[in-house]
């Protein structure tokens, strides 16, 4: 798809992490420009973009309203943004037999990130697509958020990531006549970031196995998906969740 997005300008949360470095990569690749965001691994962010002329690195937390608020201006501060990839989140626990003070601070902490933060955010992008015209984003949700977590301590996590893909919906609704379109995308587990954080060769190949493919989802595939999503080949897609997980999950 190279020079399929020559000339936009793609607002990318989360570049430093494992699916949004390989996005970043994809995105540039295709002639966008990124505005590639970190949080807290700027090291990261620069690797991703390995000092393309098409990036710029955004810093932001999505952790409260007014620091999403912020992000989105100091982006358009960059250059007015044409898409918006929703990609960074955290998977913090909730661990269902924990201390209530564990159980408490895990959902605080997604709800305010993966959803609120998010979804501020996704509101800011919206609003400005619809004033001009029209604009894209992709919400990167998950198979857990369509199915409940197969691991328990991650509950919060597979309901923050329904709350976001919800939100999405709704608005992907609403806008659609404003030429707005909002594509969520639900990968299953991915080779990188947190579809492997913590675990060895060994324990991501036990889990490879207990898929139906029998592999991991390359992160590649993730990003290709979300750059044909933002080349807006398909807005009849507005709305819709597209699975990416091997048939380990069908609906
Ligand atoms: N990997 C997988 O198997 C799957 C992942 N997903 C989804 O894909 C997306 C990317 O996941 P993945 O690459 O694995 O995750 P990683 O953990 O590798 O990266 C997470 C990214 O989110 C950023 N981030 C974390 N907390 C905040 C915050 N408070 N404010 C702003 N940014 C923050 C991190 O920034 P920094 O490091 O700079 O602090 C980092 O760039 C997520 O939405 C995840 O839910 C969905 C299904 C499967
Ligand atoms: N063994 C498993 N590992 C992981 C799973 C899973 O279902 N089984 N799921 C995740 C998360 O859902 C991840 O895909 C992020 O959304 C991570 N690891």
């Amino acid at each position: 798809m190279s020079g399929e997005l020559t000339g936009r300008t793609v607002l990318l949360t989360g570049a430093s992490g494992g699916i949004g470095a390989v996005t970043a990569q994809a995105l540039l690749a295709a002639g966008a420009d990124v505005l590639a965001h970190y949080r807290s691994d700027r090291e990261a962010a620069e690797r991703a973009v390995g000092g393309a002329s098409g990036a710029t690195l955004v810093c932001g937390d999505l952790a409260t309203p007014a620091s999403a608020r912020a992000l989105w201006r100091d982006a358009e501060a960059v250059r007015p943004v044409d898409v918006l990839v929703l990609n960074a989140a955290t998977m913090a626990e909730t661990p269902f037999d924990g201390d209530d003070a564990a159980w408490d601070a895990g959902w605080e902490q997604l709800l305010a990130v993966n959803v609120v933060g998010a979804g501020t955010l996704l509101r800011e992008a919206v609003r400005a697509f619809a004033g001009r015209g029209g604009g894209t984003a992709v919400v990167v949700s998950s198979w857990a958020a369509e199915q409940g977590s197969r691991i328990l301590d991650v509950s919060g996590y597979a309901a923050s990531k329904a709350a976001i893909r919800n939100l999405a919906q709704t608005l992907a609704r609403h806008f659609a006549a404003a030429g707005v379109r909002i594509y969520v995308v639900a990968p299953g587990v991915v080779d990188t970031g947190m579809g492997v954080a913590g675990q060895s060769a060994d324990q991501q190949e036990a889990v490879a196995a207990g898929l139906a493919m029998g592999s991991l989802v390359p992160a590649t595939e993730v990003a290709d998906l979300i750059t044909y999503l933002v080349s807006d080949r398909c807005p009849s897609l507005t709305g819709a969740t597209v699975d990416l997980n091997g048939a380990s999950y069908v609906r």
